[in-house]
C-alpha cells in the first residue's frame, strides 16, 4: 500500500495511565495500525481492552506516550483535539453528547455545517443551507425534515443519534469515529441507526472505525474487523476473512491465544 492510500497511520502508539503507581494501566501497547481510505473498521474487545482509548488517541483527547499518528498525510501526533476536529468526527454512546438540546434541529445542523469556521449563528441559516439540511434529513427516512424548528432535546434518543450521525458526517470528515453509538438505543432503533450509519459510510466513502460489543454487528458491518485486548491488536480480519467469520470461529481463534473470555 502506498502512503497515499492510507487515511490513518498509527506507529508504535502507547499510552499508560498512572505510570509507576499501583493503579498503572497500560491502555495502549505499541499499537501499529494503517487504515486505508474508505475502510469501515469494526472494533471489538472486552471491557477495559482499550477501545475508547484508541479512539481518544486518534481524536487527540490526550497525547500518546510514544508513537506517531498521521491523518491524511498530516502528522497530528502533537495536535490538540480542537485542531483535529475539522478532520475527525465522533459520535458517542450518549445521544446527548453530540447535540445541543436547547437548540433546534436546524441550529444544530448549522453549527455542524460551519465546523472549523468561527462558531456563530449571527448570520442565521441561508436558504441554500436550509434546502441542503432538509435534503439530508429526508435521506434519514425519519420524517425529521418536517421538524427542523423543534428543539433537539424534545426528540427521542434514536432521532437525536441519527441527527448526531448526520452532523458528524455532513462535512465528510477524513475519519469518522463511532464509539458504541447505538449501545444506548433499543434494539430496533439501534438497528435503524446502524443501517443509517452503513449507508452514510458507503455513500460518502467515509473512513470509519466503529466500536461495538455486538459481535454479529461487528461481523456484518464494515470491511475489516479488529480485536483489541490489553491495549494490543490481537486480530485484524480483512474483508475476505470477514465473509466467513462467525462469533463461534472468533471465540475458537481467541481460545488458541488463551484470551477466549475477553469478549464476554
Ligand atoms: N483518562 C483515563 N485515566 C485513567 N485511566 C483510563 C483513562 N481512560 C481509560 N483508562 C483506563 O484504560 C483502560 C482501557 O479503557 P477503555 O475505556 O479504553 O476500554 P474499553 O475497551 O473502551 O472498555 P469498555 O468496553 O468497558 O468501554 C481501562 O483500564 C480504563 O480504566
Amino acid at each position: 500500500m502506498t502512503n497515499q492510500e492510507a487515511m490513518l497511520t498509527m506507529s508504535h502508539v502507547s499510552k499508560t495511565f498512572y505510570p509507576g503507581s499501583p493503579n498503572q494501566v497500560n491502555a495502549l501497547q505499541d499499537v501499529n495500525l494503517t487504515v486505508r481510505k474508505g475502510d469501515f473498521i469494526t472494533l471489538v474487545g472486552g471491557n477495559g481492552a482499550g477501545k475508547s482509548t484508541l479512539l481518544n488517541a486518534i481524536s487527540g483527547n490526550f497525547l500518546p506516550d510514544t508513537g506517531d499518528i498521521i491523518v491524511n498525510g498530516q502528522d497530528v501526533t502533537f495536535l490538540k483535539e480542537d485542531k483535529r476536529a475539522p478532520y475527525i468526527s465522533r459520535v458517542f454512546q450518549d445521544p446527548k453528547m453530540g447535540t445541543a438540546p436547547r437548540m433546534t434541529v436546524q441550529e444544530n445542523l448549522s453549527l455542524a455545517y460551519r465546523r472549523g469556521q468561527k462558531r456563530t449563528l449571527r448570520f442565521g441559516t441561508s436558504h441554500e443551507e436550509k434546502v441542503f439540511f432538509k435534503e439530508e434529513l429526508k435521506k434519514l427516512g425519519l420524517g425529521l425534515e418536517n421538524r427542523m424548528g423543534a428543539e433537539i432535546g424534545l426528540l427521542s434518543g434514536g432521532q437525536r443519534q441519527a441527527i448526531a450521525l448526520l452532523m458528524a458526517t455532513m462535512k465528510r470528515p477524513d475519519i469518522l469515529l463511532l464509539d458504541e453509538h447505538t449501545a444506548a438505543l433499543d434494539p430496533k432503533t439501534a438497528k435503524l441507526v446502524l443501517e443509517l450509519t452503513n449507508q452514510q459510510v458507503i455513500d460518502n466513502n467515509l473512513t470509519s472505525i466503529m466500536i461495538t460489543h455486538n459481535l454479529q454487528d461487528a461481523i456484518q458491518y464494515g470491511n475489516r474487523m479488529l480485536v483489541l485486548h490489553h491495549g494490543q491488536i490481537m486480530k485484524d480480519y480483512d474483508e475476505e476473512m470477514k465473509k466467513s467469520l462467525t462469533p463461534e470461529k472468533i471465540f475458537a481463534e481467541l481460545q488458541e491465544l488463551s484470551i477466549q473470555d475477553m469478549l464476554v
